[in-house]
This record gives structure tokens, sequence and C-alpha cells, in this order.
């Protein structure tokens, strides 16, 4: 059976950000992801993991002025600096919170700079995430994410990230395949999980076209999550959605996966 954590930036929103980890558990929940930590001291969050019985599984890398529109940092060639200091204060975060993966966000394309300065940016600052974080214990993944949820990204389909991942090595970096990104850009998605699946160190999940609970849209997840799990998927997937109403109420889908560890 596929493993769900629950996105703390998602969900549980009706509650401030340190007691989330508690309505997870209370829902069943045994793993959390987020997307940033940083606001928080890493010593209150690992507290709130240890008294709640929850495993990080996930989070990001700090993705510069996010308020401003910046998302992510790693394509950008006069932002290396920068990089490098958020790799050392995720890594910080990740060893208090023993969290096993870093999502690398690459950025947005800036105009004017060709598409192989980006890459090629790109593939050395990963190159150095990926020594980085093995030292930790840590694997930092990358998620191709569709045009209309951040127009302008420079990663947007599932053989891109591909490419990149098998040029750096799969063993050193991983896809973040989120179903929902897969869906709105490419379709086809159970034909793409078994096309990447070597490649994917975490997944992630919303129904389309709404970004909301699995059920309220338009794919059929019961079949898609049986496939997940028959292909031989053990890694967790984060529930990165936002709940059409109050996150317990729509928790009907979850049922089936509550015990899964
Ligand atoms: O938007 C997503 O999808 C994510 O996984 C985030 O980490 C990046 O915005
Ligand atoms: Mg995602």
């Amino acid at each position: 059976m596929p493993r769900f954590a629950a996105n703390l930036s998602m969900m549980f929103t009706e509650a401030p950000f340190l007691d989330r980890f508690a309505l997870a558990a209370r829902a069943g929940f045994k793993a959390v992801e987020f997307l940033f930590p940083y606001e928080h001291p890493a010593a209150e969050i690992a507290k709130r993991l240890a008294d709640n019985g929850l495993r990080q599984v996930l989070f990001n890398l700090p993705p510069g002025d996010w308020a401003r529109g910046e998302r992510g940092l790693a394509a950008l060639p006069d932002r290396r600096g920068e990089f490098r200091e958020a790799l050392a204060r995720a890594l910080d975060y990740a060893a208090a919170l023993s969290c096993p993966r870093l999502h690398v966000m690459a950025g947005l394309r800036p105009e004017g700079v060709p598409h192989d300065t980006l890459l090629a940016t790109f593939a050395a600052n990963l190159d150095r995430a990926a020594e980085e974080c093995a030292k930790a214990g840590v694997k930092p993944v990358i998620e191709p994410i569709n045009h209309r949820d951040i127009p302008g990204y420079f990663l947007n389909t599932t053989d891109q990230a591909a490419a990149i991942i098998r040029a750096l090595g799969p063993e050193r970096i991983g896809m973040q395949f989120d179903l929902y990104h897969c869906q709105v850009t490419e379709g086809d998605l159970v034909r793409r999980v078994e096309r990447h699946l070597p490649l994917i160190a975490h997944m992630q999940v919303a129904d389309t076209p709404g970004r909301n609970e699995p059920g309220t849209g338009e794919v059929n997840w019961p079949f898609v999550f049986r496939r997940i799990d028959e292909l031989g998927y053990r890694g967790w997937i984060g529930c990165e959605y936002r709940p059409a109403g109050e996150t317990t109420a729509g928790l009907g889908w979850f049922a089936p996966y509550r015990n899964e560890t």
C-alpha cells in the first residue's frame, strides 16, 4: 500500500504551523513534509515531530525571496553564492529533523539568459548539492512544475528532469514526481511513473484541475495508487493539496491507507 505524508504547508492550515503536527498525527499520518521550516527553530520542529511520533520526509531549500515571487536559486547564474548558503541552511535543518530528502528548486528563467547557461548552472549547483547531501545521508530531489502554477519555472517535464538526473547520477539525485504537475503538463500518469520509476525518490499528489484532495477532480486515484504500489514504489507520497473544505472532513480518500508506516 502507498504511504502518504501530510503536507503541513497546505493541509491543516486551520491551525498555526506548529500545531499542525498534532493534527496530522491525530488524522492517522505517520509522516509529514512542508515547504519551508526556516521561520521556526529546528529544535522546536524536532520536538513537534517527536511528541507526535511523526517522521519528516521532505522540505525545500530556501528559495530566495518567496514573497517577491522567487521560486528557487539553483539555475540562476548570478545567485551561486546564495545557493551555497541556502544549501548549508537546509542541511542544518535536515540534520536536526533527520530528514532524508531535500527539494532543490530551480527558479524562474531570467529574461535574456540562454537556456544552456541556466542548465549548466543548475547542473553545477546540483552536483555540489549532491556532494554535500551525500555526506549527511540526504538525497536532493528536483521537481518538474507546471506552467500554470509557476509560470516561467525552469524545470517543467519529467523527461527534462530525467535527463539532468541521468547526467549527474541517479544514485546522487532523485526526481520529486508530483502527480498533480505531471497531470497538468503531460498526463498519462501511470505510463510516466513506469518510465521514470528508477529515478523517483519522492512523490506528491493533488487532484486536477483544482489542486484539492484526491477524489475532487478528474483522476481515478484508486487505480493510480494501486499501480504505483504494484510497480514497487516504496517511497512517500506527500499530500500537497489544498483541502476543498476543512482538512479532516476531506480525508475520506485516505482511510484505506491510514495504517501504512
Ligand atoms: O509546488 C510544488 O509542487 C512543490 O512541491 C513545492 O515544493 C514548490 O513550490
Ligand atoms: Mg510538488
